[in-house]
């Protein structure tokens, strides 16, 4: 991404363009699997809807909205984890996501994961030695460290992400809700970090459902809604907005709500790229008073509008022999190669595609040959 700065002298770390990302509803997991190599009629629906937004340096970004409304899927797409359907992200800097469970390995015991997960965000063995003990004593998981993450409860195993993520120094730290499921004294001690990475200057997006949290913690808010940014703007406006939008929701009857809900769920079916690129040229027309914009611009955003993901451009073929080929290399690698579990690889193959970023296969090559050793030696 070339290097933009603002006038107040900001450097651009994420920008955001029509991004989307469709998902099948397939009722099942083996109808899942079967969607992804065979011609499936499942329905299908938007989760993201041409999303678009700037953060830079410095910036705190709280990601509010109703259960459903895509901002988990958004956050994954700005990590790299899911690739987009449509349009892009662009990341200037290393990114890491605290989410509850995020790449961490349920048959490896908590040290492990955090070598592992340390490894995988760039940092060398001995740094990773100096970090250890730090890293155990900010998780308060004691003894429990040396236990299998897959008897851990969902707020241990988010305090064991918040301690790796928060240790491996990124600079665009993305919180998925993992403040929410700490007990009180381990959420107070991750609001003071995050509070500390403010003050270096680092940009943070984080999910919440905590309004009083938003409102103490972020500048800015990108509120979703269905899939779509209703709104994104500075704290203030944008939450009493957002309340406004709450009570307004809760005074309607049930049948009111349950249209409301049902409308915008139909929308999100019916949704296509080719009448978001109509809208969103309507949109800049009126923006700018023209009738039509230059020729130039409007080939460019029907470009950036339509421009699908590698991952989602592959036949199904592609997909199956892609696959294999991957499932074969994770078993002779003993599957810790991309730290994503089957699980993960299953249900979102293409993730693997977005992991192998040109950008990062020098590092990745690297940093597997150490894994494998640090397996090696355990075995031994
Ligand atoms: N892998 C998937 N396959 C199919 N549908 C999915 C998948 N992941 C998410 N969805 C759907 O996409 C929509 C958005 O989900 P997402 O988790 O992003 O919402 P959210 O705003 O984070 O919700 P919450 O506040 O409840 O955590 C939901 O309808 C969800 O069911």
């Amino acid at each position: 991404m070339d290097e933009i700065v603002t006038n107040e002298n900001r450097t651009l770390k994420v920008r955001a363009e029509y991004v989307t990302k469709q998902y099948e509803m397939a009722p099942t997991k083996s109808d899942k699997m079967k969607s992804l190599f065979l011609k499936t009629n499942f329905p299908k629906f938007w989760a993201v809807r041409g999303v678009s937004f700037e953060a830079y340096e410095g910036e705190t970004i709280a990601v509010v909205g109703t259960n459903g409304s895509g901002k988990s899927t958004l956050m994954k797409i700005v990590s790299g984890i899911v690739p987009p359907t449509t349009g892009k992200v662009e990341i200037n800097g290393e990114t890491s996501l605290i989410a509850i469970n995020a790449g961490l390995k349920g048959n490896m015991s908590g040290r492990e994961n955090i070598r592992l997960k340390a490894l995988m965000l760039g940092m060398t063995d001995s740094e990773i030695d100096e970090k250890m003990d730090d890293i155990i004593a900010f998780s308060e998981l004691g003894d429990f460290i040396d236990q299998q993450v897959k008897n851990y409860s969902s707020g241990m195993k988010s305090k064991l992400g918040f301690s790796i993520s928060v240790h491996t120094n990124p600079d665009i730290l993305i919180v998925d809700e993992a403040l929410s499921v700490g007990d009180a004294t381990f959420n107070r001690k991750s609001l003071a970090k995050i509070k500390e990475f403010q003050e270096q200057g680092k940009t943070i997006f984080f999910v919440s459902h905590s309004l009083g949290q938003v409102r103490e913690m972020a500048d800015k808010v990108l509120w979703m809604h269905y899939g779509e940014v209703r709104q994104f703007g500075p704290t203030k406006e944008v939450m009493d907005a957002y309340d406004k939008f709450v009570s307004d929701y809760k005074k309607l009857s049930g049948k009111e709500q349950a249209k409301y809900r049902n409308d915008y769920r139909k929308a999100q079916q019916e949704f296509t790229v080719d009448k978001f690129y109509e809208s969103e040229l309507k949109k800049q027309r009126k923006s700018l008073n023209l009738d039509v914009l230059p020729a130039k611009e409007e080939t460019r955003i029907y470009e950036a509008t339509h421009k699908r993901h590698l991952a989602e451009t592959w036949s199904k073929t592609e997909k199956i022999v892609f696959t294999g080929l991957v499932l074969l290399t994770l078993f002779v690698a003993d599957k810790v190669v991309l730290n994503l579990g089957m699980k993960n690889i299953i249900e979102n193959p293409s993730s693997l595609v977005t992991n192998w970023a040109p950008s990062k296969i020098h590092s990745l090559n690297e940093r597997h040959a150490h894994i494998q050793s640090i397996r090696n030696g355990k075995e031994k």
